[in-house]
């Protein structure tokens, strides 16, 4: 549980951050209804996956941003047909006001164009017109399923110069994530970084994603928190708690300046996902009366910051 506490005194912008995630939605059916429970306004990222294909996520972006909500597309590059179509992708883009996208490799076991991941369209799409005022790209903690730690390294390198922010596959262990972002800020990381969470999801169906999109070692915790008990009532959820508790304070510490947020990957558990969220991020600044905003802490934090 959370040490409200310390945690009020010490992380008033991870607790902002925290109220206002990236919320990722699959192309799936009912989510506009699923949709309706995030706060309005909030900012909802589209997956891209073969089985749906880049129009499915572009025709959901469409929907969500005419909803009001601030809205992102994935755009996986192994799904893009050719340079005519990347160009197509971006005039719909701009038509549609969409001006943030985030650019992956894909899961497609091989490339249907010219583009064998999101580095190389990347590099092609600096000679096209309309680019989008902000392009994001992937970045992993752990070490990715297939492709080696070099070309990872070499491709955000590349990706560096010509992107806006990353955000971070999911990753279940917080000394991982941020080692992995102190490293990359001494190898002169410039991009701001969104930390990929899981949200709220039953543990199994949680297992058989990470299996599917080949997630790292620290997927293990899955297997050693779904205890008895749990698995004799029938199921388990898991959320981001541990993670949450001990990235939120990264926020006001010394990586804060290459922290964007975080990005929640909820599966369309969304209604869950978001309660977490507020709730989570509420017992972090839990508003106390006025008066307690002239009290200071022993750290000279004004307490009721917050
Ligand atoms: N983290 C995320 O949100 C997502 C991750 N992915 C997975 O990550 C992979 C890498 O994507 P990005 O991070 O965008 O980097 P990327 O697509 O820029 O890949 C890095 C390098 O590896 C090569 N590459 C990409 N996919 C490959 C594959 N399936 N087999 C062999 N080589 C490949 C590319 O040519 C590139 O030079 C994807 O192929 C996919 O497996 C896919 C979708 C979303
Ligand atoms: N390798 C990889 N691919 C991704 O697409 C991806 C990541 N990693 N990491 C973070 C998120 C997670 N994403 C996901 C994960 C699962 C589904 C999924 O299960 N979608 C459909 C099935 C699609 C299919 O079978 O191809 C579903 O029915 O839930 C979608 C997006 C997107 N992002």
């Amino acid at each position: 549980m959370w040490q409200a506490t310390t945690a009020v005194a010490t992380t008033p912008r991870g607790a902002e951050a925290l109220a206002s995630p990236r919320y990722e939605l699959i192309p799936l059916t009912g989510v506009m209804e699923q949709a309706s429970h995030l706060p309005r306004g909030a900012t909802v990222t589209v997956t891209c996956s073969p089985k749906h294909g880049i129009d499915a996520s572009l025709d959901l972006a469409e929907r969500l941003a005419a909803a009001g909500f601030h809205a992102i597309p994935h755009v996986a590059a192994r799904l893009v047909t050719s340079r005519s179509d990347l160009q197509r992708i971006l005039d719909r883009l701009a038509a549609a006001g969409l001006d943030d996208v985030f650019i992956v490799g894909g899961d497609a076991p091989s490339p249907a164009g010219p583009y064998p991941g999101g580095r190389e369209l990347l590099e092609d799409l600096d000679t096209l017109s309309r680019r989008p005022r902000r392009i994001g790209v992937p970045s992993y903690p752990e070490p990715h399923a297939t492709i080696p730690p070099e070309q990872m390294q070499a491709a955000l390198d590349v990706k560096n110069a010509l992107a806006d922010y990353t955000v971070t596959q999911i990753c279940f262990d917080a000394d991982t994530i941020l080692s992995w972002l102190a490293d990359q800020h001494d190898r002169g990381l410039r991009l701001p970084v969104y930390m990929g969470l899981p949200g709220v999801i039953d543990r199994m169906k949680l297992m058989g994603l990470a299996m599917r999109i080949g997630l790292g070692a620290s997927t293990r915790v899955l297997r050693r928190q779904a205890g008895l008990a749990s698995r004799l009532l029938g199921g388990s959820t898991y959320r981001p708690d541990a993670l949450a508790e001990a990235l939120v304070p990264a926020f006001d510490g010394p990586l804060a300046p290459a922290l964007a947020g975080f990005h929640l990957n909820t599966f369309n558990q969304i209604a869950e996902t978001a309660t977490w969220a507020e709730a989570t991020a509420a017992t972090l600044h839990p508003c106390p009366p006025r008066d307690a905003g002239q009290a200071h802490t022993a750290a000279g934090t004004p307490a009721g910051y917050y």
